[in-house]
């Protein structure tokens, strides 16, 4: 029964024609600090709710807040721990699985900061966590990032560090791994071969241009990433609607970045997201 319960939740995560999920995630006040876009939450959480993704990520207390005037339109994934600004390779846990299923959650999501001092213990809470998980038939998505004290910042793309990241969560009973893009698509295809689980990219904070993010996510689809868990460029962008509907489109209907970038301009013009 509970595989049945996992395969329920996977199937609102995961859109059967494309077999990518596309989440747009609001947890990063807690480990990032105040960031203006998540202000006021409830207004942007509107504003990505009206671009129609299939997921949002956000913590139980955001979720209990803000999510009621949305409950039903997209699957909510329970952000349920989090490292902070004093503590940036440590995440800590601050929820469980039943909260998941009491909230009417499709996946509960933790995260982890590989290669460095605090491994051990992180390894131990996603253990422990796909343990209720699968129990109670709840997919689990984990935001592992090799970002520890032994990984020099300019290796935190490095393929074979993102490939020790989402082998791990695999290895550890992690139904989705949310990482980082290494790149390029070929080292990125090696990432995806190193892991028998979903493989989705973040948006993180190499793309200094739309351009660029547009051509990451496309790129990633490419080579064979199942979908995205985006936030920061999204939710900072002028039209945050407007930007989640044409990536909506490169994820689920294949569109060029050259197709989505003409319905962005169009789109920002006419704000008529409803019909896209
Ligand atoms: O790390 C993240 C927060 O969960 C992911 O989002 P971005 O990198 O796209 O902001």
């Amino acid at each position: 029964m509970a595989m049945l319960g996992k395969a329920v939740r996977m199937s609102r995560l995961v859109n059967p024609k494309s077999d990518k999920m596309m989440a747009i995630t609001v947890d990063h006040s807690f480990s990032r600090g105040i960031m203006t876009g998540l202000i006021p939450i409830q207004a942007t959480i509107d504003k990505i709710v009206a671009g129609r993704p299939d997921a949002i990520t956000m913590t139980k207390g955001i979720a209990e807040l803000c999510w009621p005037k949305h409950a039903g339109k997209a699957s909510l994934l329970l952000k349920s721990s989090s490292y902070s600004p004093v503590n940036p390779t440590s995440d800590v846990l601050f929820g469980d699985a039943e909260e998941g299923v009491r909230m009417g959650a499709d996946a509960v999501s933790i995260g982890a900061m590989m290669l460095g001092d605090f491994q051990a213990q992180q390894i131990h809470d996603i253990g422990m966590m796909s343990k209720q998980c699968m129990s109670l038939g709840m997919p689990l998505i984990g935001h592992i990032y090799p970002k520890g004290e032994s990984v020099a910042p300019e290796d935190r793309t490095k393929w074979e560090n993102i490939a020790y990241c989402v082998r791990a969560g695999a290895e550890l009973g992690v139904d989705i791994i949310k990482t980082t893009y290494t790149g390029d698509m070929e080292s990125m295809h090696m990432v995806i071969e190193s892991c028998p689980a979903r493989v989705v990219i973040q948006g993180g904070d190499t793309c200094k241009t739309l351009d660029d993010y547009l051509q990451m996510t496309r790129d990633a689809l490419d080579c064979g990433v199942g979908g995205v868990t985006m936030g920061r460029f999204v939710w900072e962008y002028d039209d945050v609607t407007a930007l989640v509907v044409v990536l909506r489109k490169i994820i689920h209907e294949n569109y060029s970045v050259k197709d989505a970038k003409e319905l962005l301009m169009q789109l920002e013009n006419d704000k008529d997201y409803a019909n896209y």
